[in-house]
C-alpha cells in the first residue's frame, strides 16, 4: 500500500484540491501525481475503502437511480406476474411506435423530395448485443447493406463508441463517423459525393477533457478491479463501465466504486445504457447535436427538403430522437424488444429488423430513381417529336 499525492476537483467548491490517496499497486491518478496542483489546496488523507464509505445520501440515492434505470434500459427478467396487462402495455405501446417495416410506405410517402439522410447508432442496432464489447462485430451482410446505403444516402456512424473503435468494427470509409457520443465527429476518408459544405470534417468538442479522461480511467480501473465481471472501457471522450457479466446482486456495490470515483469530478456526469454506465464531459453536447452538427456539414442546416432518420437502441440515442421531433422533419425509429419511454415515431425489433428496413429503403430508392429516369426519358422523347 502506498500513498499517493492527487489534485482533484472538489465536489462541492468545484476548486481542485490535493489528496493523498492511499492506493495498493499501481497509480491511482497517475498523470495527475506528475503534476503539480493548479490551485494549492488541503492535503488530506483517504484511502480506497473510505472513498466508498464517504459518498452522501444525495450521492446514494443517485447511485440507486443510476441501477434502476439502467436495469430500465435493458430489462433482466421480463416480467409474467400479469401477462394481460403486460399484453396490453406491449399493444398499446406498439400503436404508438409502430413498426417501421409494417409503416414503410407511409415513410417514404412522408420522405418525397426530400434528401434523406440517414444516421444509425451501432451497438444494438447494427450489431447484436453481446458479452464482450470487444467482440460486437457487425456481419458481413449488414456491411454490405450500409455500403449500399450510404450509396443512395448521406450516411453518418454515431456511437458511443471511441471513433477509431466503431470503425474498426464498420470498416467503411464512405461514411461520416461521430464517435464518444458525438464529442468526435469526422467526414468520409473516402469521396463521398454528398459534400455539400465543409471540405474535411474533424470535430472534437471535449479534446480539453482528454488528460481528466484518462485520469479517471485509471481510477475507475483501480477501483472496480476486485468487482467479477467488471470491465472499463475508454472510449477516449467519455468512459463505459460495463455491469452486463457482473453478478446483478453487485450492481449496487459496482455503481457505488463509480459513484466514489465520480464525486470527485464535478465537471463529468453519468449517463445510463444497456447494461453500462458512461462518464462523460457535462458540456452540452450529446448525439442530437451531433446529429444537428452533420446536417449543417453536410450543408442541410436550414433546409425544408431534408429528412433525417435516426435508428437506435439505447437512451443516449434519445437525444437525436429529441431533435428531430422538435424540427419537426424525418423521424427516429427506436430498436426494441419491450416497449420504453422513448421520444422515437417508430420501433424495430432487434439488428436483423434494422437490415430488412435498410436493404427495403435501399430497394424503394433504386425503384424511385429508375421511375425519375424513365419519366425524364419519356418527356425528352416528347419535346423531340414536337
Ligand atoms: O452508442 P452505441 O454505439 O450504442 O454504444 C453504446 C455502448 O455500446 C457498447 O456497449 C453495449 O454493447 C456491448 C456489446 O454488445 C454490450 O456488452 C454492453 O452491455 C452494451 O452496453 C460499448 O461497449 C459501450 O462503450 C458504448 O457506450
Amino acid at each position: 500500500m502506498t500513498n499517493q499525492n492527487v489534485v482533484v476537483p472538489d465536489a462541492k467548491s468545484g476548486i481542485n484540491m490535493a489528496i493523498t490517496v492511499a492506493v495498493s499497486g499501481s497509480s491511482l491518478f497517475s498523470s495527475a501525481a506528475q503534476k503539480p496542483p493548479a490551485v494549492p489546496g488541503t492535503y488530506i488523507t483517504i484511502s480506497k475503502k473510505k472513498l466508498l464509505q464517504n459518498l452522501d445520501i444525495n450521492t446514494g440515492a443517485r447511485i440507486n437511480a443510476w441501477v434502476d434505470s439502467m436495469r430500465a434500459s435493458s430489462p433482466t427478467h421480463i416480467k409474467s406476474s400479469s401477462p394481460h396487462l403486460s399484453d396490453d402495455h406491449h399493444n398499446s405501446w406498439t400503436m404508438h411506435h409502430p413498426s417501421a417495416l409494417d409503416m414503410f410506405e407511409q415513410i417514404t410517402n412522408a420522405s418525397k423530395g426530400k434528401q434523406i439522410v440517414m444516421f444509425l447508432d451501432y451497438d444494438g442496432t447494427l450489431s447484436p448485443i453481446v458479452d464482450d464489447p470487444d467482440r460486437a462485430f457487425m456481419s458481413d451482410s449488414m456491411r454490405a447493406t450500409v455500403r449500399k446505403v450510404a450509396r443512395y444516402f448521406p450516411t453518418a456512424i454515431v456511437s458511443g463508441r471511441c471513433r477509431d473503435k466503431v470503425y474498426s468494427f464498420v470498416r467503411l470509409a464512405e461514411l461520416y463517423y461521430a464517435g464518444s457520443h458525438g464529442m468526435d465527429i469526422k467526414g468520409p476518408s473516402k469521396g463521398s459525393k454528398y459534400k455539400k459544405g465543409a471540405e474535411a470534417v474533424l470535430f472534437q468538442p471535449a479534446s480539453e477533457y482528454l488528460p481528466m479522461i484518462d485520469e479517471v480511467y485509471k481510477a475507475l480501473l483501480e477501483v472496480t478491479k476486485d468487482t467479477p465481471g467488471a470491465k472499463v472501457e475508454n472510449n477516449k471522450f467519455c468512459l463505459s463501465v460495463h455491469f452486463r457479466c457482473v453478478d446483478e446482486k453487485k450492481w449496487s456495490e459496482l455503481a457505488k466504486q463509480v459513484g466514489s470515483v465520480l464525486e470527485m469530478y464535478p465537471s463529468l456526469r453519468l449517463t445510463q445504457g444497456r447494461k453500462v454506465l458512461e462518464i462523460r464531459p457535462t458540456i452540452k453536447w450529446d448525439k442530437g447535436k451531433a446529429l444537428e452538427f452533420l446536417l449543417e456539414s453536410l450543408g442541410y442546416a436550414n433546409c425544408t427538403d431534408v429528412f433525417p432518420v435516426y435508428i437506435g437502441d439505447d437512451r443516449t440515442d434519445e437525444d437525436a430522437f429529441k431533435v428531430l421531433r422538435e424540427r419537426g422533419q424525418g423521424f427516429g425509429i427506436l430498436v426494441s424488444k419491450t416497449p420504453k419511454d422513448t421520444n422515437a415515431s417508430y420501433s424495430l425489433q432487434e439488428p436483423s429488423e434494422v437490415m430488412a428496413f435498410l436493404r427495403r429503403l435501399v430497394d424503394w430508392k433504386k425503384l424511385s430513381l429508375r421511375r425519375q429516369f424513365r419519366i425524364r426519358r419519356r418527356l425528352e422523347e416528347m419535346k423531340m417529336s414536337l
